[in-house]
């Protein structure tokens, strides 16, 4: 045994190198005379690279790595192979701290590896240890981990991290290592310049991970998409035959909302799921990731904020449930799973909304940092391409590991389907009848003729070629066959409504699909037209027409999907035909549909000026457009309870000449179709009540936000509850005590002005005054609190056009109030007491502290402003909550939270499991 190789042995207890490049790395390492730049996968074993040549140099190797957390795991790690290994940073105890600066202080010191982030190395109070580790010449190595994050190319960009070009240059004769496992060409080439490597020696590997099989599942085109990452976690663990199963899995979501729904939806459906965000409490955030790691919770649903240095061999899968913002983060995220090597699955559930969303916010950012800095630069444009990068590798119809290695500039690997690209066209050609053609080398229909090698002359030569040409020709009717008119063909039912339905010209594409389709542009269609146009057969028809176009154009599968979902995007971002139909309204009601179609946010997420309530006199003056699309196909949703109630006949018109029956349902036997499953069982759960302060449990607008804001999170809290009378959190105590209670309602005005009005209401007088009124011109909001909606989905302010009417946003602390108009008609109700009544009715759309659509908590709120205007009764109450509801139910027709959905499907099954 080599001595390298003894050493190795003696201090982390391998036998071997992991692989040849590991050893020819550590190599030149010791040798020591050139920098090292090294990109190697991850689970490569990069981190051996440093720390067998610390344990084999004099002196001590500093270690620059970006996260504290990832520090410990090392220094731990470290510590249990007894290598004297430790780390200083903020967190460290000042005993801890002395021993330490003087075991570096020492004529000679034990240490061998000291682990710091670039912040404390750039720190004034590291500087003079540094000085004196250098005049004394005991730093053996300077290893800078993560080094991607120095490029602004990269996708991990942290501006400390170019702090170490200076450090660098300052350390002349100590050699230099650089490690990434993501870093494409111009990363590579940024790396080496902005660390100042010295003609270094590159060490750069192929990102091609054989063992890791890649999936791409169109999310939307899902009936129950947890059902189905159930089934992929159950496939993937191998739990079918095991209960236990094998191995762990991560599951990546946006939000920190996603990774609650998506862990409890795991959990109901069997799976041991956790979810793990910033939004926990640490202690919360360590059991998970413990319980992950001892194998005690098998699947952890976490924000991207886990599994950097999280060193877990056994992960069978990674699935993504939102889009990874760049094809570079994806690699290292999904790469967490097979570090053992063994088969693993990586699977992306993408939806184009995710892709509107995250490159919204991606521009945003870009836009921020632009105006930050006065200037664009062309490093800007990474986040975007990366990002397209990611969409194309979802998108496109090619192998996602060539996808891959082409965004880090590799040759083409060899994928032997190891995606699901790869793996279909294998199958398809597998079940190509075994014949000639398929014979191997000799395999081009001769190999009978060339037996025969008694064959005689022209005549033979003739018949030959007529042969092979018939043959020729059979085999490619027979591979056009299985490229898409397969014998595996399901044919359409008689009544199936689809054109062409038995047309197989799109290979792969399924009767099945294009049905779900087709109901999906329906859905999209009824919604865009309103009541009318959902039951008079238009929307059918024109569903049918329209899947037919894009049937028509699509010459794939994946194709005919995306253009799917493109139209029905485009169909919900559309005016409804009873709307204004002006380019600026198109533009606004996009970004409020992006709001609404977030499919895992909760109605509490909107940004805070669209959460509410305005008063009364506010309520009139505002359009349709300004507050989002809660009543779609409707001119004008804002009218008076009184109003409303005065029109409620309109839908028993309906009744007669459209089926509508009491309840807000379509009668089947008035010659309407039959109401929807989904309406019924709606119907059905609207009988139970629940408290109406679970409703407003308004959770902080920020957590929509992308998880690399959330470390900034504290300090903008606190900066938002000083700022914004809008963030006041709901638990912030009400103004209850004194003689008097203040309402502040924001009002943006047509110049985009925010105007506060306090409501008094004197506690012994039930009617309300405005008392004061003072505008705060948006340029002066606190950048801070600016920066916090940075990240949020995009607010309608933003897209609303200039000289717009207002925007009104709510004070949560309204709920403990009671504020009465003045007319005393009838008894008038409590805002309490008309809540309760409206959620006895909205009951069955609430889960899980939200509701089912943002668009329905909307209504609802605007509803509960309807009351603050009216002085109503409780009948009335009940009957505008009902009229509410019946309006929800005909004009919006679908529920895309499909959490939700499932347990609306089953309404007592959430009682039990809240
Ligand atoms: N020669 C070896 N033999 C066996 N196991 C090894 C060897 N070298 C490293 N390992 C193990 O491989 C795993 C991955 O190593 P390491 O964490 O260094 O990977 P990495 O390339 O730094 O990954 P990442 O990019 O995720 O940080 C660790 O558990 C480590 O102990």
């Amino acid at each position: 045994m080599t001595s390298l190789k003894q050493a190795l042995k003696t201090h982390f207890g391998f036998n071997n190198f992991r692989s040849k490049l590991q050893e020819d790395v550590i190599k030149a390492v010791l040798r020591g005379d050139r920098d090292v730049f090294v990109c190697m996968p991850t689970g490569a074993g990069k981190s051996l690279c440093y720390q067998l040549p610390a344990m084999l140099s004099e002196g001590i190797t500093l270690v620059i790595s970006p996260l504290i957390a990832l520090i410990q795991d090392q220094v731990d790690h470290m510590k249990e192979l007894n290598i004297p290994a430790c780390s200083i940073n903020s967190k460290l105890g000042v005993g801890e701290r002395r021993l330490i600066l003087a075991d570096l202080g020492s004529s000679s010191p034990k240490l061998k590896l000291l682990y710091i982030t670039p912040e404390m190395v750039a720190s004034p109070s590291f500087q003079p240890c540094l000085t004196d580790l250098c005049s004394r010449s005991l730093l053996s190595y300077l290893a800078v981990d993560e080094a991607h994050c120095v490029s602004q190319w990269g996708h991990d960009f942290r501006p400390d991290y170019l702090k170490l070009g200076e450090l660098r240059a300052r350390l002349p004769g100590v050699p230099c290592l650089a490690l990434t496992a993501t870093a494409p060409k111009n990363v590579q080439e940024d790396i080496v310049k902005s660390l100042r490597l010295n003609s270094p020696l590159s060490f750069v590997t192929p990102v091609f991970r054989s063992n890791l099989h890649y999936d791409v599942i169109f999310r939307d085109l899902l009936p129950n998409p947890y059902v189905h990452l159930h089934a992929f976690i159950k496939k993937a663990l191998a739990m079918e035959n095991n209960s236990k199963g094998q191995g762990c899995g991560i599951v990546y979501c946006r939000t920190r909302e996603g990774c609650e729904t998506v862990a409890y939806q795991l959990t109901k459906l069997g799976v041991s799921a956790k979810p793990y965000h910033a939004g926990l409490k640490a202690g919360d955030r360590t059991e998970a990731q413990n319980d992950w790691m001892q194998g005690k919770v098998l699947v952890i649903v976490a924000t991207i904020s886990f599994g950097m240095g999280v060193d877990k061999a056994n992960v069978r899968f990674v699935a993504h449930w939102n889009l990874a913002k760049s094809l570079a983060s994806y690699y290292q995220e999904s790469g967490r799973a097979g570090r053992d090597g063994l088969p693993s699955s990586c699977r992306t559930y993408y939806s184009p909304k995710d892709k509107e969303q995250i490159n919204f916010l991606i521009r945003q950012e870009v836009a921020r940092r632009q105006e930050k800095r006065g200037s664009a630069k062309e490093s800007d444009k990474s986040a975007i391409t990366d990002f397209e990068a990611m969409v194309l590798f979802c998108e496109q119809e090619s192998c996602r590991h060539a996808s891959i290695s082409k965004f880090f500039g590799d040759k083409t690997p060899n994928c032997a389907g190891a995606c699901d690209f790869c793996q279909q066209r294998a199958q398809r050609s597998l079940r190509l009848p075994a014949g000639p053609l398929r014979r191997g080398k000799k395999g081009y229909g001769f190999e009978r003729y060339d037996e025969d090698e008694g064959g005689s002359g022209e005549d033979d030569s003739a018949k030959r070629k007529k042969e092979f040409s018939e043959l020729f020709k059979k085999q490619m009717k027979l591979r056009k066959g299985f490229d898409g008119q397969s014998g595996d063909f399901a044919p359409p039912d008689p009544d199936c409504p689809l054109r062409e339905a038995d047309s197989q010209k799109i290979p792969r594409l399924t009767v099945k699909t294009r049905e779900h389709c087709l109901s999906r542009l329906q859905e999209a269609l009824q919604g865009q037209q309103g009541a009318g146009g959902a039951f008079n057969g238009d929307g059918l028809l024109s569903a049918v027409d329209i899947e037919y176009e894009i049937f028509k154009k699509s010459k794939s599968s994946n194709l005919y999907k995306a253009a799917v979902l493109k139209q029905i995007l485009e169909m919900k971002a559309a005016p409804s035909s009873e709307g204004e139909n002006t380019r600026e309204d198109k533009k606004s009601r996009e970004v409020e549909m992006k709001l609404e179609d977030e499919p895992s946010s909760s109605s509490f997420t909107y940004p805070a000026e669209l959460q509410g309530f305005t008063s009364a006199s506010e309520l009139y003056s505002i359009k349709r457009k300004r507050v989002g699309a809660g009543l779609r196909g409707s001119s004008n949703p804002y009218v008076t309870a009184r109003e409303l109630l005065k029109t409620d006949a309109a839908p028993d018109k309906q009744t007669e000449s459209g089926g509508f029956i009491g309840d807000g349902l379509r009668d089947p036997t008035k010659g309407g179709r039959a109401v929807s499953k989904k309406q019924q069982k709606l119907a059905e759960a609207a009988k139970s009540s629940r408290s109406i302060f679970q409703y407003f449990q308004k959770k902080q607008p920020e957590e929509t936000k992308c998880e690399e804001e959330e470390e900034r999170d504290d300090s903008r809290a606190a900066d938002s509850q000083e700022n914004g009378l809008q963030r006041r959190s709901p638990s912030s105590p009400a103004p209850s005590d004194t003689q008097e209670t203040k309402t502040e309602v924001i009002v943006i005005t047509e110049d985009e002005e925010e105007k506060t009005m306090t409501v008094v209401q004197e506690s012994s007088r039930q009617d309300a005054i405005i008392l004061t009124e003072k505008t705060q011109p948006e340029q002066e909001a606190n950048p801070k609190e600016l920066e916090l909606d940075r990240e949020s989905p995009p607010p309608a302010k933003r897209s609303r056009p200039a000289g717009g009417s207002r925007r009104v946003t709510f004070n949560p602390t309204v709920q403990h109030e009671v504020v009465q108009p003045h007319s005393k008609a009838v008894k008038p109700v409590t805002l309490k007491e008309a809540a309760e009544v409206v959620v006895r009715y909205l009951d069955p759309l609430y889960t899980q502290g939200k509701f089912a659509t943002k668009e329905l908590f909307k209504s609802f709120a605007r509803y509960l402003s309807h009351l603050l205007a009216e002085n109503v009764g409780k009948d009335q109450v009940k009957a505008e909550a009902k009229r509410l509801i019946k309006t929800y139910f005909s004009k919006v027709q679908r529920c895309e939270d499909e959490a939700d959905w499932a347990l609306l499907k089953a309404p007592h099954s959430r009682k039990s499991t809240d």
